[in-house]
């Protein structure tokens, strides 16, 4: 039977403390757990959508290459793992035993569920267990790291490295011209209507909670998978997945009623305004936010509490001609 060596556990937990980014967080847990309880494999079924209970095979180290498709009674497992909190027992098809672990970040919203084929180390459910738990504490780090202390929606330190991997998605499903699902994506840039005024008449502290619940709102509204970010004072950034542009309007429409209609404890009602872009292949992040910001500058000086498309603009000649000799937007 093997038996890792001290010095091989410390190596393992160097080279998963050494990486920032949640992926390769992830690819590194996966191998270390491969190297340290040499298993037949190791697989990490990622949580995509809470409230669909959707998982995604996201890393398999060792063993077979599984179908994209999960398994029902695997999915149903699955479930019971992130539901109970508890290590499970998975028989697959060929009798082979796989112990599947949830993960939860530090506030316990489930993150992913591993799966550890065939152990061969005495005392690999500890093993396990204490190097799942050193991966769950270096995740709520990373988490605390990229999020803005007021809203916990992500920060605008994170935002570039983001936009880069979406771009880097576009980019691919543009060059495999895979467009089957029909997906674009587009950010969208919100800004709390006349916020100056809630500050004013109702000092700071009020004006921090709206912020806190209009975040919430956004947190409700918005997919789970949706990249949302403060992007400084009362401007916020969202990214999002849609078919096309009127189902991108529809949605953003609908937040922005529901914020108008959302009674706010002491202020009462207040509007944003939004802008939003596609995102396209090769586009560069600085781009994005400008088209997007010429836009949600469009929505203020056209009435406020209102949506505007950059590309709609554009194609409707609304932003042509527009521009004074110093080359700010006048509309
Ligand atoms: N309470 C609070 N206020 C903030 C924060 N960050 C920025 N602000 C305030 O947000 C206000 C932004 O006001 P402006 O950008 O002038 O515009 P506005 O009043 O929102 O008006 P329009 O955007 O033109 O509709 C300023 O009064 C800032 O002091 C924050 O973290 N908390």
């Amino acid at each position: 039977m093997y038996s890792p060596t001290i010095q091989g556990v410390l190596a393992k937990l160097i080279a998963l403390t050494s990486e920032r980014d949640v992926n390769a967080l992830e690819i590194s847990l996966a191998h270390a757990l491969f190297e340290l309880v040499a298993p037949g494999a190791v697989a990490i079924y990622k949580l995509e959508d809470v409230h669909s209970k959707k998982f995604a095979l996201t890393v398999m180290e060792g063993g077979d290459v599984p179908s994209a498709q999960i398994p029902a009674d695997l999915q149903h497992m699955l479930e019971q793992c992130v539901a109970t909190g508890q290590r499970q027992q998975y028989v697959r098809q060929d009798g082979e035993t796989v112990t599947l672990y949830p993960v939860s970040c530090a506030k316990n919203k489930p993150l992913a569920v591993i799966g550890v084929t065939a152990p061969e180390v005495a005392g690999f459910d500890q093993i396990t267990g204490m190097l799942l738990q050193v991966y769950q504490n270096f995740i709520a780090l990373i988490n605390d790291n990229e999020q803005d202390t007021l809203t916990g929606l992500l920060n605008r330190k994170t935002f570039e490295h983001k936009v880069n991997k979406v771009v880097t998605r576009v980019q691919n499903r543009h060059q495999r011209e895979d467009d089957a699902l029909g997906l674009h994506y587009y950010m969208a840039i919100f800004d709390i209507d006349h916020f100056k005024l809630v500050n004013d008449r109702y000092g700071h502290l009020l004006g921090d909670e709206v912020l806190l619940l209009f975040a919430q709102q956004m947190t409700y509204s918005l997919r789970d998978h949706d990249l949302l970010f403060r992007f400084g004072g009362e401007e916020f950034v969202a990214i999002f997945e849609c078919h096309d542009q009127q189902e991108m309007q529809m949605v953003l429409d609908r937040f922005r009623e529901r914020v108008a209609e959302f009674e706010f404890p002491q202020v009462g009602r207040i509007t944003v305004s939004a802008g939003y872009t596609e995102i396209m292949a090769y586009d560069v992040s600085s781009h994005i936010i400008d088209r997007a910001d010429v836009a949600l500058y469009y929505a203020k000086h056209h009435g406020r509490n209102r949506v505007c498309n950059y590309e709609r603009l554009v194609a409707e000649g609304a932003l042509e001609n527009k521009r004074n000799e110093g080359g700010v937007e006048l509309f």
